[in-house]
């Protein structure tokens, strides 16, 4: 059943301060992978520096294909040259949208979009505009018409993150930003950019995750959505503990050093990723 959709900033107040009530963090550890290919295929191998080369883009590619990463994940502009690198792979274009500050208008975001789609992107992360929550007033309505407008571009089975950049957010801004996304079908709810504050924590990862738990199954009608954990993950133990938080997604540029560590352990022996935490 889909939701009915609030018609008013008030109406959208009173819905999320339902959700904020019914939300339950857990602190409960979820499964982790046991396999270094299980685990490859939780990242988006990420390159969005503004000043990336062909190079970079080019090591981005090859890296991404030798340990089996997700997706690779990059700016509009090298959406194609990542299609021609990784034809004939099953690993995914991820490209942002109104990166890094979600500023833009409705207008350029949009035409962004069906650029990206356009050159083949199978997911995209867009970027909260935040002004809408972090304003004199919440307007909950135009933020859900910006979500919802970029929903309509970009049907399923294209995947949509929406990127919280939640270091910037309060738990009330967190629950709300994720009530709208629910709302507008995101498939998931993203942390950070990576480009401002300090990135992913446990917590957040944990808020988020039982939020879509709430959306999803306390008859607000959203389906689930899942949580990318992304932003200042350096090592095989911020993995591990994004995972176990409740993060299914990585965004990191730092995959191949973490891929390098559970390579190592077990080159040492035992079971790299479940044995070792
Ligand atoms: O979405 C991905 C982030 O930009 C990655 O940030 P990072 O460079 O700290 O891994």
């Amino acid at each position: 059943m889909m939701p009915s959709i609030p018609q008013s900033d008030a109406e959208w107040a009173a819905l999320i301060s339902n959700v904020e009530s019914s939300v339950e963090v857990s602190e409960d550890q979820c499964a982790l992978p046991s396999l270094d290919q299980q685990l490859a295929q939780y990242f988006d191998h990420t390159l969005l520096k503004l000043d990336a080369t062909e190079e970079g883009i080019e090591k981005l590619c090859t890296e991404a294909k030798e340990h089996g990463f997700k997706t690779v994940c990059v700016r509009v502009n090298w959406v194609p040259k990542c299609k021609e690198l990784l034809t004939g792979t099953d690993i995914g274009v991820a490209c942002v949208i109104d990166f890094h500050e979600g500023t833009s208008t409705l207008q350029e975001k949009s035409e962004e979009t069906k650029l990206a789609v356009a050159h083949g992107a199978s997911e995209l992360d867009l970027v909260l505009p935040r002004q809408f929550l972090t304003g004199d007033a919440e307007q909950y309505v135009t933020l859900y018409d910006h979500l919802n407008t970029i929903r309509t571009l970009a049907p399923s089975p294209t995947v949509l993150k929406i990127i919280l950049e939640t270091s910037q957010l309060s738990r009330s801004q967190i629950i709300a930003a994720c009530t709208i996304a629910g709302f507008a079908s995101f498939d998931f709810v993203k942390t950070s950019t990576g480009f401002c504050g300090r990135g992913a924590s446990v917590d957040d990862v944990r808020l988020m995750r039982a939020c879509s738990a709430t959306l999803e199954s306390q008859g607000f009608g959203c389906k689930k959505m899942a949580v990318k954990a992304s932003g200042g993950i350096r090592t095989l133990k911020d993995t591990i503990e994004m995972i176990a938080a409740g993060a299914t997604r990585l965004g990191a540029s730092a995959g191949v050093g973490v891929m390098e560590e559970v390579n190592g352990r077990e080159s040492k022996g035992g079971n790299a990723v479940a044995g070792g935490y």
